[in-house]
This record gives structure tokens, C-alpha cells and sequence, in this order.
């Protein structure tokens, strides 16, 4: 790949939830596209020193970190700024869903606050910690955050979930109002069902199931959303492509949310 066409030539980037799925593919992609450092923040080192070792080491760490404990993602925010002289970009990716179905009525209230700790608490962890230090060091960086088709629409079960995802919206919406005076964009993107190890435990494991349960309701055709299809949105949020983006809502979701109920 040319250097014209690489977008994050030279940043330095965190990548949440780097050791699987949508921040695995995230975390090469950005190094594909020049990113002189990726930090992958999770809590699952083997899998995220196996990922960093294949993008190699000389620009990819792994950092033991739960984004729900402010102390420790200060620390990896620190480590990462010593290490690598900077911080352009924090993709705040890491996210969690309960197994059993939350549906209203017979909602776990202990699992509820498990995906809570995560999904909210996490983000506005990653965001402040980002925020402050890119604030400290002049830096007009770029946070992206994952949020999901479930920000916007509720659904027949999993309420926890579609509840935390609405607060990363408000989160994302809130951050970018604050942070613009500072030259910081937030942006969120939103995707459908991806297979990756989270749709895996649900018995989606490859595209081509998640396409079969999703075609229905789509109107693109003949393709399955992949974390690929996801690292790429997430890729223009955080590069200087998208320089005058900030408070929005990427939707990588096949027209899901835009196919009217009745044809
Ligand atoms: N897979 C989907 O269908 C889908 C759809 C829309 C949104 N999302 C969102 O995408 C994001 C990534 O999910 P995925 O599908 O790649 O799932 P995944 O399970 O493959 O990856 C999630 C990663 O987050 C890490 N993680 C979990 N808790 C953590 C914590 N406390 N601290 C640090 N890391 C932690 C996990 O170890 C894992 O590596 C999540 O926010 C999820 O809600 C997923």
C-alpha cells in the first residue's frame, strides 16, 4: 500500500477489545494503514499477544487492561504516551452481551450490571482518560466508539444490552459537544449483527449464517457484514479523512435500519 493511501501514516492508536473480532480487525487494519503504533487494551492476554505478535511487535503491544477500572486504563493511557511519544487516536471497542435473554420481565439485575460495568462505565472511561491525556499533550486526536444498531431501536430481548448501547450513543453525542473546543472529534459506529465471537455464542460463527438470519431484513443482498466491513468505517472516523465528523453515528449495517416495515 502506498503511503498516499495510508490514513493513520505516523499515529498512534488504542484499540480496545483488540484480542478479538471487530478490535482484532480494527487493530490490523490500522497498521496496514501506517499506524506507526497500535496498543491493544483487553483482558484476554493470550489471544492478545498472539495479535500482536503477527502485526508485529515493533509497532503493536498488548496491555492487560479493564476499561471499566479507571485506574488501570489511566495506566495504559500513560503507558502507551511514553512508549510510543503519543496518543491520535482511542478506539473504544470493548463490549460485552449477557447470555441469557434479559428479556423485561425476567431481567438478571447481577448480569445487567456486568454488561453495565462494561459497556457504559468502560466507554466513559476510555473517553475521559483519551480526552484528558490528548488535551494535555495539544493533540487533535480522534475517538471512535463502537456502539450498535441497538443505540437507536429497541429490541425483543437483551435490554441490558440495547440499554448500554443507547448510553454509549449519549455518551458519543455529549463527549463531541465537549470536546470540540479542543480539536477532538467522537464518533461512534454502529453495527449490525458481525460474526465474530460474540455472535459465535449464539451460534453465528461464519458470514454466511449471520447473512442467512439478517437478509431478510436488509436491502443490500448477497453479503454477510463482516468485522472487516466494520474496521473500514471505523478507519475513516478515526483518520483525518473525516476531519470535519464529529457526534455522528456510522451505521455499517446493510440498510437494516433504513428498509421500511411495509414494501
Ligand atoms: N458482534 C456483533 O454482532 C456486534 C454488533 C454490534 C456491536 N457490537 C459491539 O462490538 C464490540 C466488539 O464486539 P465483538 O463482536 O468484536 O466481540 P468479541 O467478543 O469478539 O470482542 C470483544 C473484546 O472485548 C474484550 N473485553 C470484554 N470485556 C472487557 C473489559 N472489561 N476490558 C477490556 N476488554 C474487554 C474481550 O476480551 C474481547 O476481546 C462490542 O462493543 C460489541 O457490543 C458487536
Amino acid at each position: 500500500m502506498s503511503t498516499l493511501t495510508k490514513k493513520l501514516d505516523g499515529k498512534v492508536a488504542i484499540v480496545t477489545g483488540g484480542a478479538s473480532g471487530i478490535g482484532e480487525a480494527t487493530a490490523r487494519h490500522f497498521a496496514d494503514h501506517g499506524a506507526r503504533a497500535v496498543v491493544i487494551a483487553d483482558i484476554q492476554p493470550e489471544k492478545g499477544r498472539s495479535v500482536a505478535e503477527s502485526i508485529g511487535l515493533h509497532r503493536c503491544s498488548y496491555f492487560q487492561c479493564d476499561v471499566a477500572d479507571e485506574e488501570q486504563v489511566k495506566s495504559m493511557v500513560d503507558w502507551t504516551v511514553q512508549t510510543y511519544g503519543g496518543l491520535d487516536v482511542m478506539f473504544s471497542n470493548a463490549g460485552i452481551i449477557s447470555s441469557s435473554q434479559q428479556t423485561v420481565l425476567d431481567i438478571d439485575l447481577s448480569q445487567y450490571d456486568v454488561v453495565m460495568r462494561v459497556n457504559v462505565r468502560g466507554s466513559a472511561v476510555c473517553v475521559k482518560q483519551a480526552a484528558r491525556k490528548m488535551i494535555e499533550l495539544g493533540t487533535e486526536g480522534s475517538i471512535v466508539c463502537t456502539a450498535s444498531v441497538a443505540a437507536t431501536a429497541g429490541g425483543p430481548n437483551h435490554t441490558d444490552y440495547t440499554m448500554s448501547k443507547h448510553a454509549v450513543l449519549g455518551l458519543v453525542r455529549s463527549a463531541s459537544l465537549q470536546l470540540g473546543e479542543h480539536g477532538i472529534r467522537v464518533n461512534c459506529v454502529s453495527p449490525s449483527l458481525v460474526a465474530t465471537p460474540m455472535a459465535g455464542r449464539f451460534g453465528l460463527v461464519t458470514a454466511g449464517d449471520v447473512e442467512n438470519v439478517m437478509e431478510p431484513f436488509t436491502s443490500l443482498k448477497g453479503v454477510g457484514l463482516t468485522a472487516a466491513h466494520v474496521a473500514a468505517a471505523v478507519l475513516f472516523l478515526a483518520s483525518d479523512e473525516s476531519g470535519f465528523v464529529t457526534g455522528h453515528n456510522l451505521v455499517v449495517d446493510g440498510g437494516l435500519t433504513g428498509v421500511p416495515f411495509m414494501k
